[in-house]
């Protein structure tokens, strides 16, 4: 992890680069077997398993037995701690459904929304290098609450967690499916697949690019939600351990995740560099974290307005405010996909059971991008009822304007009214 003492603002941009591929790059890889896929359909995702994932199948759908009868091949405490993290993720992403007001714009003029749930969506689970199955709660609880009628899962893994998990969010349609190749027969469907309309869910970069693909083709996606990343936001009270473990525990997710630390105190940086060396040699994953490690920076600030600053710029998908005054520094982010606040808020949390939702934007998407949320799953309908009050209130504004604009045919559906 290098260190850079004190940058300049025109160096921000190399300085927070990702390493990931370029679009082009994974694209050019992707688009034959999105494609491949689109036109042979169930013979293509057998032919990408096998090439990919080193697994034969002749039939992807997981039975409906081994997502029911799951539970019982996992420990009773592991179940009882996808349990609890389902009734955290489920209370906080119900306080997310809100009643839509009756707004009176005018007198006679109502105007209103309702939300319904997407009919058909398509959730894809991590599970190349490790089975997500924290990943089925995130997406499939939120799919529950907007009451979305089909769930499609596909994950490469076949952990009976994940088939738990889908079974206490209610989904049975699993398909052991990864990759690319899953992106594309949910968005297009095969013999086996069916099409959904919108497809969520994190995933290396040719999952996250293969969902940016199928976007153009008509299939609507949640967001792109990459390789993982977290920035640290330390000051001379932080504790070197916590943040070495809060830098590793996204560094251990791939080789192209990235980890930043900025602090306005050398010492705390340097104490955090030796005790990630130390925690390190504990871990099952070291090789993956410590090939992330090479992407990752340790920035030193003058001040904490500056590390604000950069940030912003970098706008990471967690952002940990290791800091004095976390709260303070918080009102001042405007980029990040999630903020976690204080010595005691291990990013861990939030990507287990806290409640919130750990599909986020990575790659600096949360300039733009909001993580997966109840909204995420349900589209806003606008309604309105216009009375022959609110007519007679309404018609001349639309008469007029329609008039500027030549469209007569507009005008006229308001005159009628008004005349009769
Ligand atoms: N942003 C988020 O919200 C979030 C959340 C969880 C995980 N993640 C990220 O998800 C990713 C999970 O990655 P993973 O690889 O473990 O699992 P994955 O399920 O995303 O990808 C595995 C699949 O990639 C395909 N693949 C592998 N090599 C390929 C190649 N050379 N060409 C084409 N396809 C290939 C295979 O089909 C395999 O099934 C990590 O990068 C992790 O950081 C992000
Ligand atoms: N940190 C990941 C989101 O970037 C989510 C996750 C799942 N399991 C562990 N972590
Ligand atoms: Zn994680």
């Amino acid at each position: 992890m290098n260190i850079f003492e004190f940058p300049k603002k025109e160096q921000y941009a190399e300085i927070l680069k990702r390493p990931t591929m370029s679009f082009d790059e994974v694209e050019q890889k992707v688009r034959p077997i999105i494609l491949e896929v689109k036109e042979k359909g169930d013979e293509a995702l057998i032919k990408f398993a096998l090439e990919f994932d080193n697994i034969l199948l002749d039939n992807f759908k997981v039975d409906i037995s081994e997502i029911q009868n799951a539970k019982q091949l996992l420990d009773i405490e592991l179940v009882e701690a996808i349990d609890q993290a389902f009734e955290n993720i489920y209370t906080f992403h119900q306080a997310q459904l809100i009643t839509e007001n009756v707004v009176e714009t005018m007198p006679g003029v109502k105007c209103w929304r309702k939300s319904v749930g997407i009919e058909k969506v398509g959730i894809y689970i991590p599970g190349g290098s490790a089975p997500l199955f924290s990943t089925v709660l995130m997406l499939g609880i939120p799919a529950l609450i907007a009451r979305c009628k089909q769930v499609v899962l596909c994950s490469p893994s076949n952990h009976p967690a994940i088939y738990y998990a889908a079974h206490k969010c209610g989904i049975t349609d699993v398909f052991r499916i990864g990759g690319s190749q899953a992106i594309a027969a949910m968005a297009f469907g095969t013999a086996s697949v069916p099409k959904v309309y919108k497809i969520f869910g994190p995933g290396n970069q040719y999952v996250t690019s293969a969902k940016q693909l199928v976007n153009q083709f008509g299939t609507a996606i949640d967001m792109p939600a990459g390789p993982s990343e977290v920035a640290v936001l330390a000051d001379h009270r932080s504790n070197p351990v916590f943040i070495a473990s809060d830098l590793l525990s996204q560094a251990e997710h791939g080789p192209d995740s990235q980890v930043i630390l900025v602090a306005d105190d050398l010492k705390v940086i340097q104490a955090t560099i030796s005790e990630i060396e130390i925690q390190l040699e504990n871990l099952p994953r070291k090789d993956i974290a410590k090939l992330a490690l090479e992407n990752s920076k340790a920035i030193l600030v003058e001040n904490m307005e500056i590390a604000v600053d950069i940030l912003n710029e970098y706008a990471a998908e967690h952002l940990i405010l290791s800091v004095e005054n976390p709260h303070e520094i918080a009102d001042k982010i405007i980029n990040a996909g999630s903020i976690f606040l204080g010595d005691y808020t291990p990013e861990s949390c939030g990507d287990y059971a806290s409640g919130t939702n750990h599909t986020l934007p990575t790659n600096g998407y949360a300039r733009a991008y909001s993580g997966v949320s109840l909204d995420s799953f349900v589209k806003k309908i606008t309604l309105q009822q216009i009375s022959k009050e609110g007519i007679k209130n309404l018609g001349p504004i639309v008469e007029k304007m329609a008039e500027a604009e030549q469209l007569f045919a507009h005008k006229n559906a308001v005159t009628v009214r008004l005349e009769s």
